[in-house]
């Protein structure tokens, strides 16, 4: 019964339909972690991103295309080149990295300007909250002037991409705007 209710909705929400998500962030941010913890259920050792990752999410009957581009400042210019058709940015933010939240803010703000990501809903993650020093989401997102954001959807959510932590909940609220919008 469950499955046959899934079907209906899975075409409802455009079938197979695969929605393109970026995962964007400062270098060391946890990205690539993040990815492939969502991917694979398990922790990865990673190398800095030159470039990027794809991989393909189920997540609740939506099929995730997500591209986890390097964070490095000499790569952020080609960040821009992969915005055409973004749905979704997740945003990764090292929270224990007080000194480059700043920066972190900055590049986030340009990216929001593009005119491709007008309509893209952005989920911050804080990540690294496993470490001790970690600020708050709240902390985290007052630095990102996440509030002053007016018509977007947007959400942040504390999270540990090497413990599991608030993965689930982040992408459930990604997965539920998407929803939205498609229906
Ligand atoms: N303690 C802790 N370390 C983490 C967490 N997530 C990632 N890391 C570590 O942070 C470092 C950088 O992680 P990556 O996933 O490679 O970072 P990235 O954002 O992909 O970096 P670039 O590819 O250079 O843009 C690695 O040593 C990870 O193990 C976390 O939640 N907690
Ligand atoms: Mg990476």
């Amino acid at each position: 019964m469950g499955n046959v209710l899934g079907k209906v909705f899975s075409s409802l929400w455009g079938g197979n339909k695969e929605i393109r998500i970026l995962i964007l962030g400062l270098d060391g941010a946890g990205k690539t972690t993040l990815l492939y913890r969502l991917q694979l259920g398990e922790v990865v050792s990673t190398v800095p991103t030159v470039g990027f990752n794809v991989e393909t999410l189920t997540y609740k009957n939506l099929k995730f295309n997500v591209w986890d581009l390097g964070g490095q400042t000499s790569i952020r210019p080609y960040w821009r080149c992969y915005y055409a058709n973004a749905e979704a940015v997740i945003f990764v933010v090292d929270s224990t990295d007080v000194d480059r939240l700043s920066t972190s803010a900055a590049e986030l703000h340009t990216m929001l300007k593009e005119d491709e990501l007008k309509d893209a809903a952005l989920l911050v993650f804080a990540n690294k909250q496993d470490q001790p020093g970690a600020l708050t989401a709240s902390e985290v997102s007052k630095q990102l002037n996440l509030v002053d954001m007016k018509d977007r959807s947007w959400s942040i959510m504390a999270c540990s991409a090497i413990r599991g932590d608030g993965l689930n909940e982040g992408l459930d609220w990604l997965a539920d705007v998407i929803k939205e919008e498609h229906m």
